[in-house]
């Protein structure tokens, strides 16, 4: 059945069928929605669904973390984190900014088809690894930065991480940026719960030293659940095919690709920079798209839903029995 003839189905038999207007955060005008009807019908999905259908997929960097502050004070990136390290060699933190300025221009290119930036992505990761070998390396250093910048998560999201734990639903973080200043900083917030976990590129040592990064490789254009196959944390969500995916960048919108062709997923994106030059772009692979929200209250309002129907379900099948 077509999808606009189910939700009008749906609308008709079921008392429950939320409407987006009912939804207050969706209504605010930095809300943007190129498909109203669309949303409306995966919503009502995963309202329907339940939490034990549900997962939550999301990126770290200026997704987690706000893209501006309210004091105007910076939000390190979590390379940012690991190379405000007092002791890392100069050389490194030289050659670091060089291949930044060379690639991260590479990264963002509108006009780049996603199959060319790949080849540059690969290269710059793996040039990346490679000046990362051969120093000691202590690793409370990145705890002592990442301190500093426990702050610096969506307003909310404590309220977001503990509610998703509350509900036994599977967060993963999928980053292409460094694991190990992740998980600090999710430690530093106390948001580094059970239900959370996190792929990312993390640090590999050898005799003592660094040495590059652990395998797999994560960049910008290959997170997605497509990496998580024979994994432990893959056998836990693959049969969750509702998801709530949130990301900042173009790229983190196919986070979910893997997973079933039949499962309902809705897309948050998160647009800050060059707001007129992007929107459109972020319309087409984003089902909702907040521009300046430095806020969790979307995802919020959306597992509110989920969860009061869920709750007046219970209700109902407790009557029934009873
Ligand atoms: N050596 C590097 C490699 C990448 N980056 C940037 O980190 C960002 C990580 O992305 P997530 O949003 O997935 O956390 C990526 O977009 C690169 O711009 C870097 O700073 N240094
Ligand atoms: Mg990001």
């Amino acid at each position: 059945m077509n999808t606009p003839l189910k939700t009008q189905l749906q609308k008709q038999t079921n008392e429950f069928f939320i409407r987006l207007e009912e939804v207050k955060p969706l209504c605010d005008a930095n809300c943007k929605i190129k498909d109203v009807d669309r949303v409306e019908h995966i919503l009502n999905a995963l309202i329907n669904g339940g939490t034990k259908r549900l997962q939550l997929v999301s990126d770290f960097d200026y997704t987690i973390t706000k893209q501006r502050t309210a004091d105007g004070s910076p939000v390190l990136s979590s390379f940012g984190i690991f190379n405000s390290c007092k002791s890392l060699p100069k050389g490194y933190v030289e050659e670091t900014e060089r291949l930044y300025h060379k690639y991260r221009p590479i990264e963002v290119d509108p006009h780049l088809p996603i199959q060319e930036k790949t080849k540059y992505m690969v290269e710059w990761w793996t040039k990346s690894g490679e000046l990362l070998v051969g120093f000691p390396f202590d690793e409370n250093e990145i705890d002592e930065v990442a301190f500093k910048y426990k702050d610096s998560l969506r307003d909310q999201s404590n309220v977001l991480f503990h509610t998703l734990y509350r509900l036994n639903i599977p967060v993963l973080i999928f980053s292409a940026g460094l694991g190990n200043s992740v998980i600090s900083v999710l430690k530093h917030a106390k948001v580094l719960l059970p239900n959370v976990k996190v792929i990312s590129n993390f640090l590999r040592y050898r005799n003592c030293l660094l040495d590059g990064f652990q395998e797999p490789m994560i960049h910008t254009f290959n997170k997605n659940e497509t990496v998580l196959e024979g994994s432990d944390y893959y056998e836990l969500v693959h049969e969750r095919d509702h998801i709530i995916v949130m990301g900042d960048s173009i790229g983190d919108a196919d986070m979910a690709r893997g997973v079933p062709a039949s499962s309902n997923i809705i897309k948050i994106g998160f647009l800050f920079d060059h707001v007129e030059e992007n929107l459109e772009r972020y319309m087409n692979v984003f089902d909702i798209v907040l521009i300046d929200d430095q806020t969790m209250n979307v995802p919020l309002a959306l597992l509110s839903a989920i969860e009061a129907q869920e709750k007046k379900n219970l209700e109902k099948s407790f009557q029934f029995n009873s």
